[in-house]
This record gives C-alpha cells, structure tokens and sequence, in this order.
C-alpha cells in the first residue's frame, strides 16, 4: 500500500515485452530503480517482473507518476487510459499499434500531452527502431521526453501520425519479415546439402555481416548486390529466380497491405488481436 503513495518519475501500464524491454534499458541508461514503475495487472508476469528489475515498484495498480507508458495490446488501451487520470501525470506516450491520437487524447482533459509512439521487438537487445509522433497539445519538451524513454532502447525518428502507418508496417512488423526470410534461407541451407546448425549460423553471421556493410559503412544496397554478382556466376543465377518470383514486387505490396490494413485500424478502432 505504501508503494503506492510514491510518486514515481514514469510508470509503464502493461509489463509485457515492450514493457518490460523499456524498463530494462531505462535502467541500463542509468535511470534509478525507485523513479520507475510498471503497472501489470497479471500476479505470474508482476512477480517475475519484480525478480527481474529489482528496486523497481511493481503494482497490480494505478500508482502515482509524471509521465505514463501505455504499453497494452491495442484492445486493452481503453481500459489502461481509464488509469492515466490516477497517476496524476502530464505526460502520456502510448506505443500501441493503430490507437490514433485523436482517440488517446479524448478523456485525458487539456493538462495531458500525448505522444504516440512505434517501436519493434529489436528493443528487446537495443537494438529498437522507433519512431514518434506528436499529440496536439505536446511540446518539444514532450517530444524529448518520448524519445528519451524510447532511445533508451534504440533509435527514435520524428515522424507526422500519418507517416505512422507507414513505420509500424516497414519497422514494427519488420522483425516477421526479416524472420521469414531467415526461416526460408535456413531450409534453404539445409535443402543445398548443409547440417541445419551450420545453416542457422552461417544465416544468421549473414544477417549481422549485411546489417554492418549496409548500416555501419552506410554503402549503397545497389553497389553492395553489384559487388557480390559475377558476370554469368552463382549470385546472379540466385538473383534471377528471386526476380522472377517477384520478391521486389511483393515487399511493395506487402508493406502497402500493412499500410492499409493499419490506416483501416486507426480510423475503425477495430480491436486489434495478438502482437
Ligand atoms: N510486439 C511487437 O512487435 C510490437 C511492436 C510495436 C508496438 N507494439 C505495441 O506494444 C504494445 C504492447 O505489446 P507487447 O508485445 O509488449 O504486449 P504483451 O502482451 O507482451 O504485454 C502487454 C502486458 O500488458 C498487461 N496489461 C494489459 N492490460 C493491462 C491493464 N489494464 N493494466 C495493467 N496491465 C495490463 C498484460 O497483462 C501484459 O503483460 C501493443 O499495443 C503493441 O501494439 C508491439
Ligand atoms: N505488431 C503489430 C501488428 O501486427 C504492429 C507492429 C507489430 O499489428
């Protein structure tokens, strides 16, 4: 009980995995344990979450706070902004997929702003790429602080609400693809004559070598695939059967679907079932 009469610097709704990716590098950032709070409404999930964070007030309820995360699957954010009133915060980022800002800002009253926020699973290593969009009401301290809580686990890019959709299609779901893509190469790997664990390392010393030559050397994707592509050779054989199964086109049309699929959400608030 005297826990919850503390106020607190941030308190996360929802101690899942976005949740509890940003709890860890807020900490790791060098946030102090006592100034943040997680807010999970499952006993199991509170109990481990206070094994993994120690110094840090887990609550099955609302506690007092500056700033909130709302950090729920999209059809538990009306039931966890009924909270944000409790906490007694200025400063809401929500990170739930298709929640428009419109529909977030309605109940909070004029001394909230809000933040709308769209990170990937890569913040689970650090390695997140997210991007923010600002409330009607929010300020560029608001903005600043929406980037400190996201930056504490990757890159965060300013962005409008509408180019949102666009974000959550090309970097939340981002992680699917590249897992797909990944899951077939391994396959791949082990259909040429290769033992699956040398497959699976060889893929994924693949995907760490590309991201360094592509990100870290900031090279162009054109020149790279060049570079590897002998005239009449093994990659451009390779590369032929991929163009001729429409592996370009169908990224385009994929992110276009999730693009829809997401402005469809946004502007229904259709419930949202899953990650
Ligand atoms: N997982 C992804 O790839 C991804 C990417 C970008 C954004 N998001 C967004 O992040 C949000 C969280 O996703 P996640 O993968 O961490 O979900 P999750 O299911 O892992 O975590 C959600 C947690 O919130 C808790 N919870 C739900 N309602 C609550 C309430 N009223 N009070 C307290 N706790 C409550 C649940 O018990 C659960 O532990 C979602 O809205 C999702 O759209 C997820
Ligand atoms: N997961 C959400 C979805 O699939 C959005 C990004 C990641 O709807």
């Amino acid at each position: 009980m005297t826990k919850q009469m503390a106020r607190h610097r941030l308190a996360l709704i929802g101690g899942g995995n976005m949740g509890s990716a940003l709890v860890g590098g807020l900490l790791a950032a060098g946030w102090k344990p006592a100034d943040i709070a997680v807010v999970e409404r499952l006993p199991g999930r509170a109990a481990q979450l206070g094994g993994l964070f120690p110094g840090v007030t887990v609550s099955g309820e609302m506690v007092r706070a500056d700033g909130v995360v709302i950090a729920v699957k999209p059809y538990d954010v009306a039931a966890a902004a009924n909270l944000v009133a409790a906490a007694g915060a200025t400063r809401v980022l929500s990170i739930a997929a298709g929640i428009s800002l419109a529909t977030l800002s309605t109940g909070f009253g004029d001394g909230v702003a809000v933040v709308r926020g769209m990170p990937n699973t890569a913040a689970l290593v650090g390695k997140g790429a997210a991007a923010i969009a600002a409330g009607p009401s929010s300020t560029e301290a608001d903005l600043v602080w929406a980037e400190e809580i996201l930056g504490a686990v990757g890159t965060v890019t300013r962005v409008t609400e509408a180019q949102l959709d666009a974000v959550t299609v090309l970097s939340g779901s981002g992680p699917a693809y590249l897992s797909l893509v990944t899951e077939a190469l391994i396959d791949a790997g082990v259909l040429a004559g290769l033992p699956r664990g040398v497959s699976e390392a060889m893929v994924g010393q693949v995907f760490i070598g590309y991201a360094a030559l592509f990100v870290e050397s900031g090279r162009d994707p054109v020149a790279l695939r060049a570079e590897v592509t002998s005239p009449g050779g093994v990659t451009a054989a390779a590369l032929r059967v991929l163009e001729g199964h429409g592996l370009r086109s169908a990224f385009l049309e994929a992110v276009m679907a999730g693009t829809e699929r997401s402005r469809e959400l946004g502007q229904t608030g259709v419930e949202v079932r899953g990650a």
